[in-house]
């Protein structure tokens, strides 16, 4: 026997009938609080009912009684978007799977949005010149959106060279709910690396446009957390992973 919270439109504590294959299965509902608003609204304040619709005409936005609030409820987390930004080679990944294994450990539901996995499926018809970089961003920054507000901590980790795509990003989600994470690490730290050759193939000019060499990389001017490294050496990836953790903490995102 399952219990399951019921959405508002449930009345009272009952027992439903699921509809699923093989023997009938009796599933008991509690009742559950559940937050109501205006019709027409999404997340109160912000970023609602229209975006990205300029070349879609009669449509309109479908509310659900189940809202971000009481899947936060339920995940006991508030969801948001950690976006990891920096230079190829500097660590994002490994930070973002490195920070996903450590809240999953605390039982935090996570998922991860990394460019070079997302260029092998929804941005596989994208390139590097700068309007296929923005597209990219755009994208995953819509994604990470939803992910968010499904109550997930959302971990992106893309190079995400331009200030604007990265802002843009920002835009599209609660205040605070976005924090950018920039790995502050040198280019010869990332080239010496260069853990798939790419740096030795666009020095010798076999890719052209790679960002930090002949593509630009603007850093973050203002953003929530920068890593760096530490009396000359990189932290280790767990380390840098504590750190979000306790700012996490700090900022309300982990309520148990
Ligand atoms: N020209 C050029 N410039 C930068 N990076 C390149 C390029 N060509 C291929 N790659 C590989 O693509 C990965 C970056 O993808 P992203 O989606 O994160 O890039 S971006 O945010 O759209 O700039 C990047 O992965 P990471 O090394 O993990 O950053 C590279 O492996
Ligand atoms: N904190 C760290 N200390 C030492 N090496 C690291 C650290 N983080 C990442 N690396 C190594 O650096 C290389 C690039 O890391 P990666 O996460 O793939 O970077 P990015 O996703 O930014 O391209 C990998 O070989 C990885 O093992």
């Amino acid at each position: 026997m399952h219990t399951l919270t019921p959405p508002s439109c449930f009345s009272g504590a009952s027992t439903h009938r699921l509809s699923l294959p093989g023997p009938i299965q009796a599933v008991k509902l509690k009742p559950v609080a559940v937050t109501r608003v205006r019709a027409g609204s999404m997340e109160p304040g912000r970023n609602n009912a229209v975006t990205s619709v300029e070349k879609a005409t009669n449509i309109r936005w479908h509310d659900c009684p189940i809202r971000n609030i009481d899947r936060q409820n339920l995940l006991q987390q508030k969801g948001c978007v950690i976006w990891i930004t920096g230079l190829s080679g500097s660590g994002k990944s490994t930070l973002a799977c490195a920070l996903s294994r450590e809240l999953h450990y605390r039982g935090h539901l996570t998922y991860v949005l990394d460019g070079d996995n997302l260029r092998h499926g929804l941005n596989r018809d994208l390139s590097f010149k700068a309007e296929d970089r923005a597209e990219n961003i755009r994208r995953v920054g819509e994604v990470a959106k939803l992910f968010a507000d499904a109550g997930v901590i959302c971990i992106a980790s893309l190079i995400s060279p331009y200030r604007k795509d990265r802002d843009a990003c920002r835009s599209l989600v609660p205040q605070s709910t976005f924090i950018e994470v920039f790995m502050d690490f040198p280019l010869e730290i990332c080239e010496a690396r260069d853990p798939k050759g790419l740096y030795k193939l666009a020095r010798t000019g076999k890719i052209k446009g790679f960002t930090g060499i002949d593509d630009p990389y603007e850093p973050p001017l203002n953003c929530e957390i920068v890593l760096q490294p530490e009396n000359g050496k990189c932290p280790s990836p767990q380390t840098m992973a504590e750190q979000v953790v306790s700012y996490l903490q700090q900022n309300g995102f982990l309520h148990s």
